[in-house]
């Protein structure tokens, strides 16, 4: 009896690992790639003299740093990316998808888009296959019945060079969304109210299987907006059993398998499903009657209340943690508890980013204008954006002129890319600039400096938009505009995948060159012994560790400033503030005491653990630790000690003496010096062993070159249809425009 994640597992292992808690090197059907995460990836693939193993597999395009203003189909890099650190990321790009051979959908490509819905859009990801990108939110993807999930760059570059990855197996979660969702509720609503019920950490260790007659009833667009915030549940990954609504989205889709490939393919997918009798390691039930249209108050996707419900008051929570990182939330948020959400006036209005930028989306949102006629016009106080996730999402929706009705009722109308989801492009907020979005993040500082986000789905953000604060949408329209099923029908409107064109002759030859230290040499961990720093905080992402405006380097070094950057400078003065890292002896602290659970949650940036590096610290003792950022401290040689939460508040109030601490990797152990307390700690084997030796993992695995043949002559075989020809593609895609 296996799941469905069990068995798309056991289809791709090359090698197993050593024993049941060791990693397994499994093979990766689909990579996509884009600028943030791979420069410093192909930097050391370069310099090592290695090649991209299957370039065939992998997809690349530009979006975090890419402006949204109106671009000419002449676009060029050097014009158009106006910022030179991003241009810088886009360039190298640009530069090292030459130098590979791997298939780019740049700037002037029509289906440049954000790297997770470009990838659905255009039928590279298969039900059952495993893809990866260095991103997060690749989780997305698994909406297709793929083993989706996010790695840093480190394992970028393991992919690049291997096409396959070492992994820890994951544990099983079901949850199960029965029952009929009321008019007006959506996809969006569903996932941010299942965050809010098994909060950020809820699925830290789990791939949650989505399941129940509300998920089985969604379209796939749908299914990919809660599948893309899995990962704000801390899950690696989400998945929904392949279907016919799977099957039909995926039809003629440029990418996707023709002909008998096409039969095959199907028939093997339409065989994936969970056993009945298979074993979850956890079971949540959602009923869909207790979902309603959901909207967030705080700085942390769980702050979640349904919209006609007010701001909480901190002392509600249960732990002191939880009523302490509340009165932050609303401190930063700039609210006060007991005020209706309904009462909440916005300055901005955000449609887009991959988690709702879909066509269906904006026909959603231009849903609700149409319901509300020509009269309906964007509140004069605020300023609201639609930006499509792709060009071809772009393409449709000006067909069916939803561009018109957008910019009718005065929002902007914009070019793909990530924009306000993420401060590394132009479309920022002012500092307490208070912002509807449709994004799914709301961390401080997310969408600018001093930023505040209230998440919400693209009817809400409408509903936002026109009266200038968060308003239950099905107040203003009325039920009768929503049908069942409010995301959309399960078979999707005619597509038009237009002409495009593959641009990279274009491009210089030249690889990139950084004159970057060897940093990653260091990847080694035996012993510390220091100065530690007690942090008393919950769920510190990765946003908070570095925030994205650092992410624009092509580098590995020179981070150490930047880490924790919003708590230790004034954005506003550039001031220092008094942030225990600015403090002697902290300043120096090699060791960092996190009292709380689920640190490094969200994003997989690996430049949070450069900064830590750079700053000196080489060891993080907490309660429990982010996945992604996990694998990642790994990759660098950077321990993390878990340990329960009184014995992490014992070595906090230690640290926070400014007495050393020493810490054995050998022994397992922390020792407090001048106390003389000593912490044994325990360190999964194959971790322990690699940090010790300082192991090179492409190294390790190309010594495996042959079973990893072996495995693509058995894929080549038995999964035809999982392989891929660019040209076959080109040719389609350019024969004319498509129509399904
Ligand atoms: C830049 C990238 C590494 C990051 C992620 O992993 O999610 C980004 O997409 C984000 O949303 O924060
Ligand atoms: S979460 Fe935002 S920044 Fe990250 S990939 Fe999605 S749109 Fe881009």
């Amino acid at each position: 009896m296996s799941t469905l994640y069990d068995k798309i597992w056991q289809n791709h292992v090359v090698s197993e690992g050593q024993d049941a808690s060791a990693p397994s090197l499994i093979f990766v059907d689909r990579h996509l790639v884009h600028e943030v995460s791979s420069p410093q990836a192909f930097e050391s693939l370069w310099s090592a003299k290695r090649i991209v193993r299957r370039p065939d597999c992998t997809l690349a395009t530009a979006d975090h740093n890419v402006p949204t203003t109106p671009r000419a189909e002449s676009v060029t890099t050097e014009h158009y990316v106006r910022d030179p650190i991003s241009r810088a990321q886009v360039t190298a790009l640009e530069k090292n998808m030459r130098r590979s051979k791997i298939p780019y959908y740049g700037l002037g490509d029509e289906r440049q888009g954000i790297v997770h819905v470009i990838g659905g859009e255009q039928g590279f990801i298969l039900p059952g296959a495993v893809c990866v990108c260095g991103d997060s939110h690749t989780s997305t993807l698994g909406a297709f019945g793929a083993l989706a999930f996010g790695i840093g760059t480190s394992e970028v570059e393991h992919v690049l060079a291997t096409q396959t990855l070492r992994v820890r197996k994951s544990l099983n979660m079901r949850v199960t969304v029965d029952g009929e969702l009321g008019l007006g509720v959506t996809s969006k609503d569903v996932i941010l109210h299942i965050i809010g019920t098994i909060g950020t950490a809820g699925g830290t260790g789990f791939v949650i299987e989505y399941a129940g007659s509300v998920v089985r009833g969604l379209s796939m667009e749908a299914r990919m907006t809660m599948c893309n915030m899995s990962i704000e549940a801390g899950a690696r990954a989400g998945l929904v059993a392949p279907d016919d609504v799977t099957v039909s989205y995926l039809r003629n889709r440029p990418l996707a398998p023709d002909g008998n490939h096409w039969d095959q393919g199907v028939e093997f997918w339409r065989s994936l499903k969970t056993d009945e009798h298979a074993k979850f390691d956890r079971e949540v039930f959602i009923k869909a009657e207790d979902i309603l249209p959901t909207v967030t108050w705080g700085t942390s996707p769980q702050d979640s209340v349904p919209i006609s419900g007010s701001v909480p008051d901190p002392s509600s929570f249960k732990t002191p943690q939880r009523r302490e990182a509340a009165e932050k939330s609303l401190k930063y948020m700039g609210l006060t508890p007991g005020t209706p959400m309904e009462s909440i006036v916005v300055d901005k209005v955000f449609i887009g980013s991959c988690t709702n930028s879909r066509i269906e989306d904006l026909r959603n949102a231009a849903a609700i204008l149409t319901t509300l006629g020509p009269e309906a016009k964007v509140s004069p106080n605020v300023a609201a954006m639609v930006v499509p996730g792709s060009g071809v999402v772009k393409r449709q929706a000006e067909a069916e002129g939803l561009d018109v009705l957008f910019r009718r009722a005065g929002f902007d109308w914009r070019e793909a890319g990530c924009s306000m989801c993420i401060g590394l492009n132009p479309d920022q907020l002012g500092p307490e600039e208070r912002c509807a979005s449709t994004s799914n993040r709301n961390f401080e500082g997310r969408q600018g400096d001093k930023g505040r986000t209230h998440l919400v789905s693209p009817a809400m953000a409408v509903a936002a938009a026109v009266t200038g604060k968060l308003t239950d949408v099905r107040k203003i329209v009325g039920a009768a505009a929503f049908q069942k099923g409010s995301d959309g029908p399960q078979s999707l409107p005619p597509m038009l995948f237009g002409e495009t064109a593959i641009q990279p002759d274009e491009l210089s030859d030249e690889a990139p060159s950084s004159q970057e230290p060897l940093f990653r040499q260091i990847r080694q961990f035996v012993s510390v012994k220091g100065v530690g720093v007690p942090i008393h905080m919950e769920n510190v992402d990765t946003d908070k560790l570095l925030p994205a405006k650092f992410l624009k380097t092509i580098t590995r070094t020179g981070l150490g400033d930047s880490l924790f950057y919003r708590l230790r400078v004034d954005e506003v003065t550039g001031q220092k503030s008094d942030f225990i890292l600015n403090r002697e002896p902290f300043d120096k602290a090699k060791i960092l005491v996190c009292t709380g659970s689920n640190f490094g949650c969200g994003s997989s940036r690996e430049h949070a653990v450069w900064a830590l590096k750079d700053f000196g610290i080489s060891c993080v003792i907490a309660q429990s630790f982010g996945d992604i950022f996990f694998n990642n401290c790994n990759q660098n040689g950077l321990l993390l000690v878990t340990l329960p939460a009184d014995v992490c508040v014992q070595l906090a109030d230690y640290a926070a003496t400014g007495a050393e601490i020493d810490i054995d990797l050998e022994k397992e152990q922390v020792t407090c010096m001048k106390s003389g307390l000593v912490v044994p700690f325990h360190t999964n084997g194959t971790t322990r062993r690699r940090l010790l030796r300082g192991t090179d993992d492409i190294e390790d695995t190309l010594a495996e070159a042959d079973k990893i043949s072996a495995y693509e002559k058995m894929r080549r075989e038995r999964w035809s249809w999982l392989e891929l020809d660019i040209t076959r593609t080109r040719r389609r895609a350019a024969g004319g425009s498509l129509e399904w």
